[in-house]
């Protein structure tokens, strides 16, 4: 099988970061302020890293930056659309086939096969499953050996390899991934971050991790921490 042309999927040019967060603040039950004024930006082949403790804001932060929830204000744009705002029925449109997800908990539905769990963000943005794309992506996270089984016959590092392979499906502008290693032993989490890492690099979408895992920072682009509902730069690498 030829995959040069697979392994470089088509992305069209453009200055605008795959993530760009603007001022945005999220207050729950009016009076909860979870974030505060946060502003970012992941640009195309960036790995961005946002740590923080537990009930920092984390998840609140992901869900806004991918467009499952709107901040109470600021504005959120992925490939410079702005998906603030629209309501939930076109937030969901502009996001499908545009962000991938990666959870901790893989989220793979367990009555379908790996590669039926693998077409599934192509079906649901109503594109063609192209079976060469998806057999190279298996192959290229390591799953190509279980297309046919079932998510629950896997061990924990493949379920999430083949969660993150679906993050990847569409070929998004934006890949956003919540405590990718919170179920995985270290060697595991070590392979699952480095599969990120390489993935990012080589097909070019933003990836934000959210994270409380302290190895993820030694694969990102840069690192920022969640404190007090602020976000503030930790590190900047030169990887
Ligand atoms: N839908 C909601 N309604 C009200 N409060 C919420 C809601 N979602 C989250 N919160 C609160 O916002 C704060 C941040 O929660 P969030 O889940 O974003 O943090 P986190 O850093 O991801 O936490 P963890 O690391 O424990 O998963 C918490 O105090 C939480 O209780």
């Amino acid at each position: 099988m030829t995959t040069t042309t697979l392994a470089a999927p088509p992305r069209a040019a453009t200055a605008a970061p795959a993530l760009a967060l603007r001022e945005i603040t999220k207050t729950y039950d009016g009076a909860h302020t979870v974030l505060d004024r946060v502003a970012l930006d992941v640009p195309a082949g960036a790995l961005i890293a946002v740590m923080g403790a537990p009930g920092s804001g984390k998840s609140t932060l992901v869900h806004c930056a991918a467009g499952l929830d709107d901040p109470t204000g600021g504005e959120v744009r992925i490939a410079d659309r702005r998906i603030t705002g629209l309501g939930e029925a076109k937030r969901t449109l502009l996001r499908q086939g545009r962000v991938g997800f990666v959870f901790q908990s893989y989220n793979l539905l367990p009555s379908l096969t790996v590669e039926e769990n693998l077409a599934l963000p192509l079906r649901l943005a109503g594109a063609e499953a192209d079976r060469d794309w998806l057999r190279h992506l298996a192959e290229r996270t390591g799953v190509d050996r279980f297309l046919q089984r079932r998510p629950g016959d896997l061990a924990a590092v493949h379920q999430q390899r083949a969660a993150v392979a679906r993050a990847f499906a569409s070929r998004p502008d934006l890949v956003v991934a919540d405590e990718p290693t919170g179920a995985l032993d270290p060697a595991d989490g070590a392979a699952i971050l480095d599969l990120l890492r390489e993935l990012v690099d080589e097909w070019a979408p933003g990836l934000l991790m959210v994270t409380r895992d302290p190895a993820a920072a030694s694969r990102a682009h840069a690192v920022f921490a969640l404190e007090g509902a602020r976000l503030r730069p930790v590190l900047a690498s030169a990887r």
